[in-house]
């Protein structure tokens, strides 16, 4: 695909908001033309006081001229800013939309794949420094150039020799700039890679803090912490000292146009091409060009930064999407089908070969197997987590390929070991399952789930609050809310992975009980790691290496599949081990 011009890409993505943006450009421009008045002003004045000009209303006109200019520039230059700040806010807030509407409709691994605290710089920071380019830069830079542009025609118009003169400075001042950003872009995304790393490793160190207490790793995890925060400051450091010379000598040079102006153009008058009205304009004009020049070239590194920042942001609006259609369609039944699928999260990985298995409506399926040999991944692929690639998916008769994600999605109520809990009260958790359910309906699921009793006994009932990711509930209290949240749904098919923690008796007794309630009637796969609690499942698979390596009833197996015979000696041995 040919790469974009990041500007024009930038320009694309305020797409809603071209019209409030060109005025702003417009009354910028409109605000620099007028704040050159003062200077044909002063020139003018200076011209009548060597001409001897002793008429006052001459200098009053001339000196209301400047005023003029200078309030309507400040005027106009505030307008443009504002409109300008209005419209790019509002485009930052649609960026993040429709990053927001994006990431959903990404196939789950892309989104895991990328860290917390990457995408957190992408979405929060990288969309932020879109306000510089956007809101300062579009309607600055125009005006800023076009300022000394004009002023540059008009002396071109009075005397081209001038004009010629005004010029060179600047070039020279722009070589040593130019030197600056050469590399600019390069510079900036390994500024953005290093801040990436140094974001990552603070959201690793303050999410994994339990880890690194309990395995007593502070002063390991702390150094890498400080290691990062180190090299992000000495990569910003050497950057901005090798560019602090160059930008200074730069400056310097650039508004220096008196340097040739005044002994050329003293040498033209004395020679007499040139005269005194001319010389002096041509002075006083001349100061106005490198100032805006020098104000446009602030913003050449925020140029420069905008191709990273696009990159940033479209490394995720255009990711790859799983593309199911919007048109619901009619499932016959909640029958499932796989049929010779194999996948792998990476290209390079195969991790499912060639799995086929059918999972009639209205029967408990489970998936047994050692650990890592693929069972998670079919039950995810079974819940549109991903999309296969060889192989096909069926529910109801229908390619789940072609079930839009919403209609899919509802059909799947997924329980996973990861019971994550939104930073939000212990109701709208629930309430999750179903927008929209009466607190009756929540409450009522919740007695069903069997945690109606524990949420009345925490400190506000259903309203207290329940930290990111759940924080002050205990495993298994997380494990029945999320239980009750998936009730609520109440989709035709329930995946569950099994819990492998908080099963001390007590707990287990509760959730068993709750995922026999919300299991009633449906179609369920259970990823089963306690083989004794699915010896009444309709048909099991055992899978491992990625492939179906058996499948029958509890009996049928321990007759036929030795492995399932091996499985349910350990797991007996480890029930008596864990009496003993
Ligand atoms: N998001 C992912 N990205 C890359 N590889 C993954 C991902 N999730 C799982 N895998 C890999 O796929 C393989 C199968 O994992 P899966 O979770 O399906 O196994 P499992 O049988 O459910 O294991 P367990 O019983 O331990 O939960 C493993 O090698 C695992 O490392």
């Amino acid at each position: 695909m040919q790469k974009q011009n990041p500007m024009l890409r930038l320009w694309e993505l305020g797409n809603d908001y071209h019209g409030s943006l060109i005025r702003a450009i417009l009354s910028a421009a409109v605000g620099v033309l007028c704040g050159m008045l003062p200077y044909f002003a002063a020139a003018q004045i200076i011209i009548g006081l060597l001409g001897g000009n002793t008429d006052p209303q001459f200098y009053i006109l001339w000196c209301g001229t400047a005023l003029v200019g200078f309030l309507l520039r400040a005027i106009l230059y505030s307008l443009a800013l504002s409109m300008s700040h209005k419209a790019t806010f509002s485009i930052l807030k649609s960026i993040r939309e429709r990053i927001l509407v994006k990431l959903p409709k990404m196939p789950l691994g892309t989104v895991m794949d990328t860290s917390s605290g990457q995408m957190k710089q992408i979405i929060v920071d990288q969309v932020e420094s879109m306000e510089r380019p956007l809101a300062h830069l579009l309607p600055e830079m125009t005006a800023n150039i076009l300022g000394p542009v004009s002023i540059l025609i008009y002396l071109f118009v009075l005397d081209w020799r001038m004009a010629l003169l005004s010029l060179v400075s600047i070039p020279v001042g722009m070589v040593f700039m130019m030197a600056v950003m050469k590399n600019y872009g390069k510079q900036y995304e390994g500024s953005v890679k290093v801040t990436q790393a140094m974001n990552s490793t603070i959201v690793e160190y303050i999410g994994g803090i339990e880890v690194i207490k309990a395995f007593n790793q502070g002063k390991n995890s702390y150094a890498k912490f400080s290691e990062r925060i180190k090299a992000n400051a000495s990569y910003f450091y050497h950057w901005m000292k090798s560019c602090q010379m160059p930008i200074s000598i730069s400056r310097a040079l650039a508004p220096t146009t008196m340097i040739t102006i005044l002994p050329v153009g003293w040498l033209l008058y004395q020679g007499g091409s040139l005269t005194v009205e001319t010389f002096i304009t041509a002075i006083i004009l001349s100061l106005g060009i490198a100032g805006p020049l020098l104000a446009a070239m602030d913003f050449v590194d925020s140029l420069a930064k905008v191709g990273t920042i696009v990159e940033g942001v479209d490394s995720i609006l255009n990711g790859e999407e799983q593309d199911h259609g919007n048109q619901p369609v009619k499932l016959r039944s909640a029958d499932i089908q796989v049929d010779h699928v194999s996948f792998g999260y990476h290209e390079d990985k195969e991790i499912l070969h060639d799995v086929s298995l059918s999972i009639p409506e209205g029967t408990m399926t489970a998936f047994v197997g050692p650990s890592g040999s693929g069972k998670s991944t079919i039950a995810k692929l079974i819940g549109g987590f991903w999309d296969v690639k060889q192989g096909s998916i069926t529910l109801g008769g229908c390619d789940l390929k072609e079930i839009p994600l919403p209609q899919l999605y509802d059909q799947v109520a997924f329980v996973s070991q990861d019971n994550y809990l939104f930073d939000e009260t212990v109701r709208e958790n629930i309430r999750m399952g179903k927008p929209g359910a009466t607190d009756r309906e929540v409450e009522a699921v919740a007695k069903a789930a069997g945690c109606d009793s524990f949420i009345r006994n925490l400190e506000n009932g259903y309203d207290t609050v329940v930290g990111g990711g759940g924080a002050h509930l205990s495993g298994g209290e997380r494990q029945r809310i999320a239980i009750a949240r998936a009730m609520l749904k109440d989709a035709p098919i329930v995946i569950l992975d099994e819990a492998t923690a908080y099963i001390d008796p007590e707990n287990e007794a509760v959730i068993q009980q709750a995922v026999a309630r919300l299991v009633e009637g449906k179609t369920v796969i259970v990823i089963a790691h306690r083989l004794s609690t699915i010896t009444d499942a309709d048909q099991i698979y055992i899978v491992a290496d990625g492939r179906i390596a058996g499948s029958g009833t509890h009996k049928e197996l321990l007759k036929q599949s030795k492995l399932y015979q091996e499985m349910w000696k350990a797991h007996i041995g480890a029930k008596d081990g864990d009496a003993a």
